[in-house]
């Protein structure tokens, strides 16, 4: 077996899992590196939470080799635990215990934990430190959860579909407290079917589907799509008007001269390329 290179928080090589006749992992490599955001995408059933699952050490593998933060998950120790956080998608149930005792009480499990109150601060639960969690809405136990997944001061993060549910404001914060971790170092491996969640807070995603990993690279280079041509839109003679090109600034230059009114401007001008959302459903639909 390859060592794994510093700066290397995950290592995945040949990583299978079957359910009886099942495949649910189909032979995946995959390197996350240290002190980045990874998004790993995919449609219901792709494999996402089996394979997270095996890099939590939560489920046995059939085959391949995985190394999280330098071990082995299945074969993991206590202390090793200690170095990864997990924010589940399910909510722990707590019903009678307050905000505040549940955190204060899960720092005790850490060999050097994060301060419970300012980390309850930090997930935006200051007012409801007091509350039952029977009493808190629906996104304020999601942040309870995550709280809880980064109070040993991981150095490996995994959330799963950590947004759902959540309203935008609440969800723009929670990227915010995010990408602050990243920023302290710590690594994240976040599962999402948001695809504006993965480009606003993933340094690289992977796009799973049936159990292949169909792509890896950055938000804006995934599938090609940096390459992908524009399509630009425009009103000429009162005809809307539509043009395909890799090179849009020089035909928008172009429409500029011939179009342009007194202020300059082109009649409904609009360059579109494609979202992730758009290169993200092409790439699933070709693994079909
Ligand atoms: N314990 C299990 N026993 C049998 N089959 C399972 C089990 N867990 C998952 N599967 C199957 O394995 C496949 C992958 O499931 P997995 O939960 O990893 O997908 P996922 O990408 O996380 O999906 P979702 O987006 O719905 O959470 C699915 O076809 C699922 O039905």
């Amino acid at each position: 077996m390859e060592t794994t290179k510093p700066g290397t928080a995950i290592r995945v090589r040949g990583l299978r899992k079957q359910y009886g006749a099942h495949t649910a992992v189909d032979g995946i490599d995959l390197d996350v590196r240290t002190g980045e955001i990874f998004a790993l995408l995919g449609p219901n059933g792709a494999g996402k939470t089996t394979t997270t699952e095996i890099l939590e050490g939560q489920r046995d593998r059939d085959a391949g080799e995985v190394s999280v933060l330098g071990a082995d998950p299945a074969r993991a120790d206590r202390a090793w635990r200690a170095r990864i956080g997990i924010v589940l998608q399910e909510s722990k149930d707590f019903a009678e215990l307050t905000v505040r005792e549940i955190v204060h009480h899960f720092a005790l499990y850490y060999p050097a934990p994060r301060d419970p109150d300012d980390v309850i601060s930090a997930v935006g639960l200051a007012d409801k430190a007091r509350s039952r969690t029977a009493q808190l809405s629906g996104g304020q136990r999601r942040r309870l959860d995550v709280a809880l997944g980064i109070l040993g001061d991981p150095e490996l993060l995994f959330l799963d579909e950590p947004t759902t549910g959540f309203d935008p404001e609440v969800r723009r914060r929670f990227w915010d407290l995010v990408a602050s971790l990243r920023d302290g170092g710590t690594t994240i491996l976040l599962t999402t079917h948001y695809l504006d969640e993965a480009e606003h807070l993933a340094d690289r995603v992977g796009v799973l589907a049936g159990g292949r990993l169909v792509d890896v690279d950055t938000p804006d280079r995934l599938g090609g799509r940096h390459l992908a041509p524009a399509t630009v839109r425009w009103t000429e003679g009162g005809t809307a008007r539509e043009a395909v090109t890799a090179a849009p600034t020089a035909l928008v230059a172009e429409l500029a001269v011939r179009l342009g009114g007194a202020d300059g401007e082109v009649p409904d001008l609009a360059v579109d390329r494609p979202t992730l959302e758009d290169t993200y459903l092409k790439l699933i639909g070709e693994a079909r």
